[in-house]
C-alpha cells in the first residue's frame, strides 16, 4: 500500500515502550502459555491451525491492508474473489468442515457464499431425502448452483409461524405454487441473495387441500443459470447499506405465483402425497426449525474466539499503554527513573477487561458441552428418537441470546477501555463489532430466543412440583441439570450461604448452590405469578428474560467447575488436570467469572435470600482480590488465545506492541492523505489528487 505521508525517520517511540513492556509482562507468567493454548486447541486442531494460516497468510487474494479504506462495492467485490479463492483452496487442499472453519476464522470476512454453507448445505443435508440430497446437495457441495435461506420477511421474523409467503400444493400438475401475496410477504435479510444466490431454501406456509399445515422449506431456483437474471415471476434486490456486514448481498425476493415441482418441498419429515395432497405428519412438529437450532449451537462455539478477540486486543493495550504517574505508587525503572503507570495497573482498567478473558474462558468449556449435547442429539435422532430435542432448543436458544449479548458487550467495554483510540478503525474493534453484531438478531432476537428457554424452564418446574413425589426425578438430575436444582429448591427452600470471609467465595459448592437457588427461587417465583396470581405471560416479560438469563449463567458455571474437578476423557481436559498451574491460573479465572456474574446481578442473589447484604459485601472484596491475583497473568493469558495479528488486524493489539508505529504508518496509507483540497469557489472540484 502506497504511503502519502513521510514520517520523519528520526522519530522514535518514547522509551520503555511497547516491546519492551509486553516482554515484561510475558515474562510474569506463572504458567507455561504454549500448554494452555493446546488445552485449548487440541494437538490435532494445532496443527489445522498452523497449517490452514500459513496457507491464508501467503495468498496475496486475502490481504487484509487495504481494508479498512473500502467502501461497499470494494469490500463486496474484495468478499467475492476471497469466496471464489476459497473454493479453489478448498478443492486443492480438500478440506473437510474443520479446516474450513479455520479458514472462514482467519479471513473474517462475511461473504456471499457464508448462507451457502452456513444455512443451505446444512439444511439439504438435515431435511433433505436420499434423493433430493442428489439432486441438490451434490451440485450445492461442488458450488455448481449457490444457495441461500430464505426465510425471514419484510414483516415477519420472529414469528416463524406468521410468515405470508405461500406453497399451495396443485394436485392437477403435481406442483407447488409459490406465491408472495403481500408486500410484507417479501422475503427480506437473505444473506447471499441480493447479487449471488441462483438456488433458495423458501420458507413458506405449507398449503394443501385448503389446510394450513405451517411452515416447510422448499428449494426452488431463483435464477437462471446461464445469464444469472432472476427467473420469470421472481424480483430480487440487495436490500441496501447496513450497520456492518456490508461485505455481504442480503437481499429480498418476491414470488407471483412461481410453480416448483412437488419433489423440491424438502421432505425428511414430512411430505405431501402426489395426487392426494395427503399431509404425512413428521416425528415431530419442529423438525422443520432445525436449521434455527444447529445454527444458534455453532454461534454459541463461535463466542469464545470473539471474546478472546476483543480482550486480546483491550489487555495487550492495557499494557503497552501509559498515562499519569501514580503518586502512591510510581513505577521506577531500573535506572531509578520514573515512568507513567501502564494502564492495566489501574484496578478500574482490570476490574473492566479481566472479567472479559473469563467469560471467554467459561465459554470455551461451554462450548465443548453445546457440541457434546448437540452430536449426542444427532446419534440420537439419526435413530429416530427425538427426546433430547427440547433440551437442545431450550439450552441452545438462551446460551445463544446470553453469550452473544455478554459478547457485543464485552467488545464494546474493550474498545472503550482503549480510550480514543479505540474510536479508530485501526483498533480492530471497528469492523470485528458491525459484524458482529447481527449475532444478537439473526438466528432468533436474543429477547424473544429466552421466551423459548423460559417455557421450558416453567413446564419442568411445574412437571416436578405437580408430581406427588417429586424425588421420582431424582435419577435424572445427573442428566437434567434443570431438574436437579428445582430438587434442591424444594428440599432446601431457604438455604444459606456459609461465607464468612471473602476467600471462602471461591468454594466451588458456595458458588454452585448460589446459582442453583437462585434460578430456582427465580422459577418459583415466576410459576406463582402466572398459575396462582393470573399474571399474563406478556406482563412477565422481564422476569421470563431473568430465569433465562441465571439458567444459562448457572450452565456456564456449571460447565467451567465441572472442567476443573472432574475426571474426563477429554484430552484437553486432561492436560488441565494434569499441569497444577495451569490449574491454578484457571481456577482464579474461573472464580472471577462467577464471583463477578454474581456480583453483577446481586440483586437477584440477595432477593432470594441466598446471600445477606454484609456478605455481597465481602464477594466484592473477593473481585477485587481476583483481579490483583489474576494481574500478573493478564498477557499471558491472552496469549494464549493465540489470536493471530493477521487476524486481530489491529494497531493496538499486535503480539509485538508496536501500537504507535503502526498508528502512524496506518495513518500515512489514508487516501485522503494523497488528495488536496480545492478551495476556489469558482472551481466545481473539491477535491483532487495531490501531486506527491
Ligand atoms: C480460543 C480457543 C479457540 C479454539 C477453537 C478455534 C475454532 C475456530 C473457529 C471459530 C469460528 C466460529 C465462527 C462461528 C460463527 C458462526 C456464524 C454463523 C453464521 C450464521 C449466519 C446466520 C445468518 C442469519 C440467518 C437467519 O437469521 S435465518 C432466520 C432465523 N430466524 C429465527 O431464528 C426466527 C426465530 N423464531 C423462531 O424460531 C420461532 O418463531 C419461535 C421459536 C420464536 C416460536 O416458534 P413457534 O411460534 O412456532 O413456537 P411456539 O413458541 O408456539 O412453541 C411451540 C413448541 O415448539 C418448540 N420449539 C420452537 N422452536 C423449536 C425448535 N427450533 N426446535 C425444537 N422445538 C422448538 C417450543 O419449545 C414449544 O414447545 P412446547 O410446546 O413443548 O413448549
Ligand atoms: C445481518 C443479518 C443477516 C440475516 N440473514 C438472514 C438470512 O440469511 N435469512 C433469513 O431468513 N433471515 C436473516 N436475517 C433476519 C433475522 O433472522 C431476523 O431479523 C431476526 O430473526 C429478528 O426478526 P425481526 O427482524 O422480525 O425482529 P422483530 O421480531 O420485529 O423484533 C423487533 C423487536 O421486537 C421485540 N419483540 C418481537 N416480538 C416480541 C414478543 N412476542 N415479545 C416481546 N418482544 C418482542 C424483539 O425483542 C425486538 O426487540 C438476518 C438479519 C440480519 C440482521
Amino acid at each position: 500500500m502506497v504511503s502519502y505521508v513521510k514520517i520523519p525517520s528520526h522519530l522514535k517511540p518514547s522509551d520503555p515502550q511497547g516491546p519492551d513492556l509486553l516482554t515484561q509482562e510475558r515474562n510474569l507468567a506463572s504458567f507455561d502459555v504454549k500448554e494452555l493454548t493446546l488445552v485449548l486447541y487440541g494437538i490435532k486442531d494445532l496443527e489445522r491451525y498452523h497449517t490452514i494460516l500459513k496457507i491464508i497468510e501467503n495468498d496475496p487474494v486475502f490481504d487484509k491492508s487495504n481494508i479498512y479504506f473500502m467502501g461497499r462495492n470494494e469490500l463486496f467485490e474484495h468478499a467475492i474473489k476471497k469466496e471464489k479463492r476459497l473454493v479453489q483452496l478448498i478443492r486443492e487442499n480438500k478440506w473437510k468442515v474443520e479446516e474450513l472453519q479455520f479458514a472462514e476464522w482467519f479471513l473474517d470476512m462475511p461473504g456471499p457464499f457464508g448462507a451457502h454453507r452456513g444455512m443451505f448445505i446444512p439444511t439439504l443435508i438435515g431435511q433433505g431425502t436420499k434423493e433430493q440430497k442428489e439432486k441438490f446437495l451434490v451440485p450445492a457441495l461442488n458450488y455448481q448452483i449457490i444457495g441461500c435461506y430464505a426465510q425471514t420477511e419484510l414483516g415477519h421474523g420472529s414469528n416463524v409461524k406468521g410468515l405470508e409467503t405461500t406453497a399451495i400444493y396443485i394436485p392437477e400438475t403435481d406442483e407447488f405454487e409459490i406465491h408472495s401475496p403481500y408486500l410484507t410477504a417479501s422475503k427480506w435479510w437473505v444473506g447471499g441473495l441480493g447479487k449471488t444466490a441462483n438456488h433458495a431454501i423458501v420458507m413458506a406456509q405449507l398449503i394443501s387441500n385448503g389446510k394450513n399445515y405451517g411452515p416447510h422449506p422448499f428449494v426452488v431456483q431463483i435464477r437462471d443459470m446461464k445469464t444469472h437474471l432472476p427467473l420469470p415471476s421472481i424480483t430480487i434486490g440487495d436490500i441496501g447499506p447496513k450497520f456492518g456486514f456490508n461485505s455481504t448481498d442480503n437481499g429480498f425476493i418476491l414470488f407471483e405465483h412461481v410453480r416448483i415441482p412437488r419433489f423440491n418441498m424438502l421432505s425428511k419429515f414430512s411430505q405431501i402425497k402426489k395426487g392426494t395432497g395427503e399431509y404425512i405428519n413428521p416425528p415431530n412438529q419442529k423438525l422443520s426449525y432445525g436449521t434455527m437450532v444447529l445454527v444458534r449451537a455453532i454461534i454459541i462455539s463461535g463466542v469464545r474466539v470473539t471474546l478472546a478477540r476483543a480482550a486480546t486486543i483491550a489487555i495487550r493495550y492495557s499494557a503497552v499503554r501509559r498515562q499519569f504517574i501514580d503518586k502512591d505508587e510510581p513505577k521506577k525503572l531500573e535506572d531509578g527513573s520514573i515512568v507513567e503507570t501502564s494502564i492495566l495497573d489501574y484496578t478500574m482498567q482490570q476490574y473492566r477487561l479481566f472479567p472479559v478473558i473469563a467469560q471467554s474462558y467459561a465459554c470455551f468449556f461451554t462450548a465443548k458441552m453445546m457440541v457434546n449435547l448437540y452430536t449426542e442429539y444427532t446419534k440420537q435422532s439419526s435413530s429416530g428418537d427425538y427426546s433430547l430435542l427440547a433440551d437442545l432448543h431450550a439450552s441452545s436458544s438462551g446460551l445463544k441470546s446470553l453469550t452473544t449479548t455478554m459478547a457485543v458487550d464485552s467488545i464494546e467495554d474493550c474498545r472503550r477501555a482503549c480510550g480514543g483510540h479505540g474510536y479508530s478503525s485501526f483498533s480492530g474493534f471497528v469492523k470485528f463489532y458491525q459484524d458482529y453484531l447481527p449475532n444478537t438478531t439473526w438466528e432468533g432476537d436474543n429477547y424473544i430466543l429466552t421466551h423459548q428457554t423460559a417455557r421450558y424452564l416453567l413446564k419442568t418446574f411445574r412437571q416436578v412440583t405437580s408430581h406427588k413425589n417429586p424425588e421420582i426425578y431424582a435419577s435424572q438430575s445427573n442428566k437434567n441439570p434443570t431438574i436437579s436444582y428445582i430438587l434442591q429448591y424444594l428440599n432446601e427452600p431457604n438455604q444459606k450461604c456459609t461465607a464468612i470471609t471473602p476467600s471462602d467465595f471461591n468454594n466451588h459448592e458456595i458458588q454452585l448452590r448460589a446459582f442453583k437457588h437462585r434460578v430456582a427461587f427465580l422459577i418459583a417465583n415466576v410459576v406463582d405469578q402466572i398459575d396462582n396470581q393470573k399474571k399474563s405471560w406478556n406482563s412477565m416479560l422481564v422476569e421470563i428474560n431473568r430465569i433465562s438469563r441465571a439458567h444459562c449463567q448457572y450452565l456456564l458455571v456449571q460447565n467451567f467447575i465441572t472442567a476443573l474437578h472432574q475426571p474426563s476423557e477429554d484430552e484437553s481436559l486432561r492436560m488441565l488436570h494434569n499441569s497444577p498451574a495451569l490449574k491454578e491460573v484457571m481456577t482464579s479465572i474461573c472464580n472471577l467469572f462467577v464471583l463477578h456474574t454474581m456480583e453483577k446481578d446481586i440483586g437477584d442473589f440477595l432477593e432470594s435470600e441466598y446471600l445477606t447484604t454484609p456478605q455481597a459485601r465481602l464477594l466484592r472484596i473477593q473481585v477485587y482480590n481476583l483481579l490483583k491475583e489474576i494481574r500478573p497473568n493478564a498477557v499471558s493469558l491472552v496469549d494464549a488465545f493465540l489470536i493471530p495479528d493477521s487476524l486481530l488486524c489491529s494497531a493496538l493489539g499486535r503480539y509485538d506492541g508496536k501500537v504507535y508505529e503502526t498508528m502512524i504508518d496506518w495513518a500515512s496509507k489514508e487516501p485522503l492523505n494523497g488528495m488536496t483540497l480545492d478551495f476556489n469557489p469558482n472551481n466545481d472540484t473539491f477535491i483532487r489528487k495531490a501531486k506527491l
